[in-house]
């Protein structure tokens, strides 16, 4: 029961398109967020129960394996994606995961047009893919707060050091 629960929030873009459909049909506010989430840490975590608060449905745009190899490098991601997917499918604030191969989340956002667009403030307003789509029907884009000390790379760095023995 617990894991179809996960499960069902794994979303193609098919599926997407009409969930959204019912969820807009319904009043419902719905926010947009998009990363590759490989190494999951509080920073993720604090802007993403953040972005959740600005609406009433939290849809994560997750980059593919591949994509993420493109973006972050050959030996990247480290978790694979149906790790990924499921980690924050398994978030509780969270009610949708869509993973998109491209290079950025503009075909997907363009498919979904969340009437709230976020990303953590390592990434300026002015620099958030798709938030013309959104402002353009009228949503928000927001940069959300950066926690500093937490990211993806440090996690990398300091088991790379443990393992090597590095300081
Ligand atoms: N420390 C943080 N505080 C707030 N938001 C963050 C933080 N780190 C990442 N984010 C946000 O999380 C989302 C996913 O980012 P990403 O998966 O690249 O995390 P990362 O830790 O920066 O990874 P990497 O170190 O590989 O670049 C993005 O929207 C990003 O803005
Ligand atoms: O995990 P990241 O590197 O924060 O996520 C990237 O975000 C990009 C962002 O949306 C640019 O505004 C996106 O283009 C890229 O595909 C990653 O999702």
């Amino acid at each position: 029961m617990q894991f179809q629960q996960i499960q069902s929030k794994i979303q193609d873009w098919d599926q997407i398109r009409a969930t959204v459909e019912t969820w807009k049909a319904n009043g419902e506010k719905v926010v947009f967020t998009n990363g590759c989430f490989d190494l999951l840490h509080y920073g993720h975590l604090h802007y993403l129960a953040e972005a959740r608060d600005l609406g009433d449905r939290l849809i994560i745009g997750l980059n593919s394996a591949a994509s993420v190899s493109r973006l972050k490098g050959p030996h990247r991601p480290i978790n694979d994606e149906l790790t990924r997917q499921h980690q924050m499918a398994a978030l509780a604030f969270v009610d949708a995961v869509v993973a998109f191969d491209q290079d950025t989340p503009f075909e997907l956002i363009k498919l979904v047009v969340p009437d709230v667009l976020v990303k953590g403030g390592d990434w300026k307003p002015e620099q958030i893919v798709g938030s013309d789509i959104v402002q353009n029907a009228g949503g928000k884009v927001y940069s959300l707060p950066y926690i500093e000390g937490y990211s993806t790379t440090s996690i990398e760095q300091k088991i790379k050091s443990t393992v090597t023995g590095a300081s």
